[in-house]
């Protein structure tokens, strides 16, 4: 797969580590920065590299930082992003089995760069299932269009004071 990876200062060394890991199992890697621990804002490095998947540039990105929840935010105001900020290879297999998540976060403070790299093995060994997940991205993908899920419905249990 064609993946394309940046990281912050605070995660340089695990984009290396992850970047050879994908590197040595075939993966193409584009390095998109940084490249000096010269303390960057994340939201930039956002942009580019979802620019890259939502061009068709590359099929997944990484995006490594501190604690990475920025980076979620951010990617995640990207129209056609979804981002999803990942601790362990449950979040993962979800992210990319039920949400057809196209941006994989991590935190390079919070995670080992072997765990790192079993989290990156889980997502891309992970096929979308489809089904009733599709239903939900497809609603995922109207709230990022803007669109209200509600507006010409109500959904029993949805919106109704508990008893
Ligand atoms: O994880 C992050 C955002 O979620 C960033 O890596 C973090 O906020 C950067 O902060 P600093 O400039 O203090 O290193």
């Amino acid at each position: 797969m064609r993946i394309a990876v940046v990281a912050d200062h605070n995660a340089l060394p695990m984009k290396a580590q992850v970047g050879a890991w994908l590197t040595a199992r075939g993966h193409e890697v584009d390095d998109r920065g940084v490249h000096a621990e010269e303390i960057v804002d994340y939201p930039l490095l956002c942009e580019d590299v979802c620019a890259q998947v939502l061009a068709g540039a590359a099929d997944f990105a990484i995006v490594l930082g501190g604690s990475g929840s920025g980076e979620q935010m951010a990617c995640n105001k990207i129209r056609g992003i979804r981002a999803a900020l990942c601790h362990d290879t449950f979040v993962a297999e979800v992210a990319r089995g039920n949400n057809d998540a196209n941006v994989l976060v991590m935190g390079a403070k919070v995670i080992a760069a072997d765990a790192a790299e079993r989290i990156c093995d889980v997502w891309l060994a992970t096929r979308f299932r489809g089904g009733r997940h599709a239903d939900r991205v497809a609603m995922i993908m109207a709230l990022d269009r803007g669109e209200s899920l509600l507006a010409d419905r109500t959904v029993p249990g949805v919106g109704a004071p508990g008893r």
